[in-house]
């Protein structure tokens, strides 16, 4: 016979008990209560029994503490039948082994990435009183349910939506990188761009004739990008080109940046109004002054002209987007005639027009800002520096 006054129950593992093979915790800890023994008394208090006294396991109610200060943010369970989301109801086989990258936008928060075999698991965690887990189960082997994109755009004559071969969506990208927004009124907010390849227009002047007139790039899957723009860890996207509204994947990849949180600017000529997400509607207006010569192109003189004003596809531009601003580049004086028409048919403001110099150099910049900023201050328009000119010099990739 035996005297029984207190058993002790040791608790630490039994948050484990939620799992079958126990979870990494937040920051890679075992999950645990953190407070040392628990005691319970003994109902029989000073008496004597004559059989051996068997405590009764305490139930596991520390199941829910798991998560109600925390959301487990590593899952690198490689075997067992579930992974420890209780709550969630979340089994191995959604959740993928291998952790990818733990960078997180601070706008919404995002969890992590997965990758287990060909999948990427993207969990995302929305900053909510519920602690709401999203799972977006991304396969690389086909088109993820994300990148459907609309039909239905302005479109120049001999221009198709072409379906990519593989069936996945792709966008020909001919350079991305991190750098400082130079231009417009988010100059200076470190950001991803995206560049595109390829344009509907040939501007004689154009800076980046590598995305038009000499389209260079890569064919690269929507679904690379935004796990890409992810993994800066920056919260802006700027989408430019070339022609970002040309290819229809580019709304797939709006509603996929989008869904994750990011702030999206896209810098368009304007002539191509697609259902894409948006932030800020940055559209350059090509003016007549921008046009190629007759004599050396003579087709992409007749299409440019035809194709770089449609005022109807540029006010659905604006009236779709958060916000917008209106860059002209400009050559001349003179330009200042047709910005006016454009406003007027626009019917917007003058604080929304920005007016940029032609010229890829300090020195040409500096030389124009001189007859410019008067003609800009009598209408009240801004003047638009490139302030990654300034900044890196002309080079590719800043
Ligand atoms: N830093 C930086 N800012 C930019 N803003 C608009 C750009 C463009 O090429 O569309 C651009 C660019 O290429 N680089
Ligand atoms: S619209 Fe832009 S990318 Fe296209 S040719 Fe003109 S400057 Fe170049
Ligand atoms: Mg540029």
């Amino acid at each position: 016979m035996k005297a029984i006054s207190s058993i002790g129950i040791p608790n630490h593992n039994v948050a484990v008990q939620a799992t079958a093979r126990g979870p990494t915790a937040f920051y890679g800890c075992t999950a645990r209560i953190h407070h040392g023994q628990k005691v319970v008394h003994d109902p029989v208090r000073h008496g004597f029994v004559e059989d051996s006294f068997i405590a009764k396991p305490l139930q596991v109610h520390f199941q829910t503490l798991q998560f109600d200060t925390y959301f487990v943010w590593h899952i690198c369970e490689h075997d067992g039948p579930v992974v420890g989301l209780s709550r969630f109801g979340a089994y191995r086989s959604k959740l993928g082994a291998m952790v990818l990258d733990r960078k997180i936008p601070t706008r919404v928060g995002i969890g992590e990435c997965f990758q287990y075999g060909s999948k990427i698991v993207l969990v995302t965690q929305w900053i909510s009183p519920s602690l709401e887990i999203s799972l977006r189960l991304m396969d690389n082997s086909q088109e993820s349910q994300f990148s459907q994109a609309s039909a239905g755009p302005t479109r120049g004559t001999d221009l198709e939506d072409r379906e990519s071969p593989s069936g996945i969506a792709q966008l020909k990208v001919s350079e991305r990188f991190v750098s400082r927004q130079g231009e417009g009124r988010l100059t200076g907010v470190e950001s991803f761009f995206i560049r595109t390849s390829g344009c509907n227009l040939r501007c004689h002047f154009c800076d980046t004739p590598y995305a038009s007139w000499n389209p260079q790039g890569d064919l690269t899957k929507v679904d690379d990008l935004v796990l890409a723009a992810l993994k800066t860890g920056l919260t802006h996207v700027v989408l430019t080109g070339g022609e970002p509204m040309l290819p229809k994947e580019i709304v797939g990849l709006t509603q996929k940046l989008r869904e994750v949180g990011l702030h999206i600017t896209i810098e368009t000529a304007g002539t191509i109004d697609r259902d894409v997400e948006c932030d800020l509607m940055s559209i350059s207006p090509k003016l007549a002054s921008s046009t190629p010569s007759a004599d050396k192109h003579p087709r992409w003189n007749a299409l440019h002209s035809q194709r770089r004003m449609p005022i109807d596809a540029m006010r659905r531009l604006i009236d779709r987007s958060d916000e917008f601003q209106l860059k002209f580049v400009v050559t001349s004086a003179d330009d200042f005639n047709e910005i006016e028409e454009v406003v007027s048919a626009l019917q917007t403001q003058p604080n929304d027009v920005w007016i940029m110099p032609e010229g890829v150099t300090n020195e040409a910049m500096d030389k124009a800002t001189a007859w410019l900023n008067p003609l800009c201050e009598a209408r009240g328009y801004q003047y638009c520096d490139r302030m990654q000119i300034r900044w890196y010099g002309n080079r590719r990739g800043t």
